[in-house]
């Protein structure tokens, strides 16, 4: 007997809910097996279902509750910015806050850097990429690197870059390092680095710590090991007149100023609230 949508859909999101899953995964996950969208699925709802797509989804589903595989890498997508970016097993899925801090970021250079002559920006721990391309097209003005140390990872953001007509150009290496060799200076240093205590890894729920790369979550003992370092390379590559944009865990606001502070007294410091209250954004603003 074949089933209509609405009542593969119904059991999917009461499945979920009952495993402690967002209903809303049944949706995301419907629309990718039936190749259309949110507004299509509504309208759709009375249709049959193919008997082999439903198995699919359903698969789908019981992964998802059984296994905790993440819907985007069930879907292979995630959207960021508006706009569908790739995502797989080396990279840290793109958050929501993240595009906080891309928003920020295009927010302070157009005040900070006035007029249209190129802006050199250099997105470092890019993963999927999403913070440089995003960045790339919504901004002309800016000459967009991106430097992260796994390669798989570049992989994955050099394809995103391809699909969605981005000129990003993708560097492997550590931290500032490639810069510092080539004796590179930006206007603009931004980066969502690993900044996750280590003692907390154990305890993230089985679909961040079993599928997201541990490279892309850890940032050592108290989470600010990577600031510290951005603290002892940044001033070899910044222009005078340069923005610094971090996003940072919850609660790590005024430790993350206060390094930049140490580092750069001149330079005007911000701690940044996101829309859920949390401080998850730092930025640094020289030469103003
Ligand atoms: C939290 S993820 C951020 C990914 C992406 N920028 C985003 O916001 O969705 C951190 C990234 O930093 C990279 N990474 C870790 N250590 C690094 C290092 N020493 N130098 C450069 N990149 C590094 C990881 O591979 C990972 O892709």
């Amino acid at each position: 007997m074949s089933h209509k949508i609405y009542e593969v859909l119904t059991w999917a999101s009461s499945f979920l809910k009952q495993h402690g899953k967002e209903e809303r995964a049944a949706e995301l996950l419907l629309c990718h097996h039936l190749q259309i969208t949110r507004a299509q699925l509504f309208a759709r709802l009375r249709d049959p279902i193919d008997e082999n797509v439903h198995q699919s989804f359903e698969a789908d589903v019981r992964k998802h509750v059984y296994e905790h595989v993440p819907v985007q890498h069930l879907i292979g997508l995630e959207q960021f910015y508006g706009r569908p970016f790739l995502v797989n097993r080396n990279v840290l899925i793109p958050r929501p806050e993240t595009e906080e801090l891309v928003e920020g970021v295009l927010t302070r250079i157009t005040q900070l850097f006035p007029g249209n002559k190129t802006i050199d920006v250099v997105d470092v721990g890019t993963g999927s990429g999403a913070i440089a391309i995003t960045l790339a097209l919504e901004n002309e003005s800016l000459r967009v690197a991106a430097i992260d140390i796994a390669p798989e990872a570049l992989e994955v953001a050099k394809r995103n870059a391809e699909r969605l007509g981005a000129d990003v150009a993708f560097i492997c290496g550590d931290l500032l390092q490639p810069l510092i060799e080539a004796n590179r200076k930006v206007d603009v240093v931004v980066s969502n680095p690993p900044y996750i205590p280590e003692n907390e890894i154990a305890s993230l729920s089985p679909v961040v710590k079993d599928y997201e790369p541990l490279r892309a979550l850890s940032g050592g003992k108290d989470g600010l090991d990577f600031y510290r370092r951005f603290a002892r390379e940044l001033p070899f590559v910044l222009k005078e007149r340069a923005l610094v944009a971090f996003e940072v865990g919850a609660g790590q606001g005024e430790a993350v100023a206060a390094i930049l502070r140490q580092t750069f007294p001149q330079a005007e410091v911000e701690v940044v609230f996101d829309i859920n209250g949390k401080d998850r954004m730092v930025y640094a603003s020289l030469g103003k």
